[in-house]
């Protein structure tokens, strides 16, 4: 953990790939990790997540996607983060426990959401005992209250976490509350955590509050662009910076008006990198042809900065 890269700037979200008739698609991945690094600029990864629909996997099979997204990943890829979280603790545990074992860059959790915790502690516990299983391995807590109906603020959940879980390395933060993101910033300046921000339409005003970097499903086609962002941010060119949050966003609001979920990611990305994503698994359907045609043409009409 010691000689560790720090993790920032842009994570990708990774999508599952899928067969027409909906088994995982491992040999795909291959390409995919390539088309990340050589075309979208990404070299980091955020797999088994919510655009991964890791929660609709069985543990074999996100045992089998972290285990390709790590051996694929391996010199060409900074980062690989796997998540890690379920509604049984003994199965989060074991996905830990593998995560370790591939040598995983590190494991995020999301919050259970059937039985859901409402006090802070309840929910530390089980961080406690999943992270464990994986003593070396950088944790980052997942906090997407929209999905998980969990709303325990973060920056009351990191008071103290530290010394309860010392892999804690930061949050996948998924929220559109820049207060809470803002004061999580503010409070733990003296430590090293990362806050990687999850609302991609609205990245820039993360950055603005602190926010180190972001994990997010449009970074699987939008990434050459948004990393155009965080360096027009960093020089800093603020005007700059803003088109390209406004031109992302532009086609963000689009799709979103029209019904925009993994579904409809997974279709984007397979006409913008032409590699196969195949359809979503139940109780996801497939974007329908209406959909892919009019986002196609959106993204299609949008002139980047670069003249790309
Ligand atoms: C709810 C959801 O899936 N959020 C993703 C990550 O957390 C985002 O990357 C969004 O897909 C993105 O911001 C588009 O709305
Ligand atoms: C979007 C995101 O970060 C996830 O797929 O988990």
């Amino acid at each position: 953990m010691t000689s560790r890269k720090k993790l920032q700037g842009l994570v990708a979200a990774t999508i599952t790939p899928m067969t027409p008739d909906g088994q995982i698609n491992l040999p795909v991945i291959r390409q995919y990790v390539d088309y990340l690094v050589n075309k979208q600029t990404v070299k980091n990864v955020f797999v088994n997540g919510t655009t991964g629909e890791g929660l609709s996997l069985s543990i074999q099979e996100r045992k089998q996607l972290a285990e390709e997204w790590v051996c694929q990943g391996k010199d060409k890829l900074d980062h690989v983060i796997i998540h890690v979280g379920a509604l049984s603790l003994p199965e989060s545990q074991e996905l830990a426990r593998h995560a370790a074992a591939i040598g995983a860059g590190g494991i995020a959790v999301i919050a259970p959401f059937f039985f859901k915790p409402t006090k802070k502690d309840e929910l530390v516990s089980l961080l406690q005992k999943v992270t464990s299983e994986a003593p070396d391995v950088p944790f980052y807590y997942y906090h997407i209250p929209s999905l998980t109906g969990v709303k325990i603020r973060v920056e009351e959940l990191l008071e103290g976490i530290k010394e309860r879980i010392p892999t804690f390395q930061g949050v996948k933060f998924s929220d559109t509350d820049l207060l809470d993101l803002a004061q999580c910033v503010h409070k733990n300046e003296a430590q090293q955590l990362e806050f990687l921000y999850g609302v991609d339409e609205q990245l820039l005003g993360a950055l603005a509050v602190g926010a180190n970097g972001a994990v997010g499903s449009t970074y699987n086609y939008l990434g050459r662009q948004t990393n155009l962002m965080l360096e027009a941010f960093a020089k800093p060119d603020l005007a700059l910076a803003r088109k390209y949050q406004f031109l992302t966003g532009e086609f963000l609001n689009f799709v979103i008006k029209l019904g925009f979920g993994v579904a409809q990611t997974k279709a984007v990305m397979t006409f913008v990198s032409g590699i196969p994503m195949g359809p979503p698994r139940l109780p996801l359907l497939g974007a329908s042809e209406e959909f892919i045609a009019k986002a196609k043409a959106k993204l299609d009409s949008i002139v980047w900065p670069d003249g790309n």
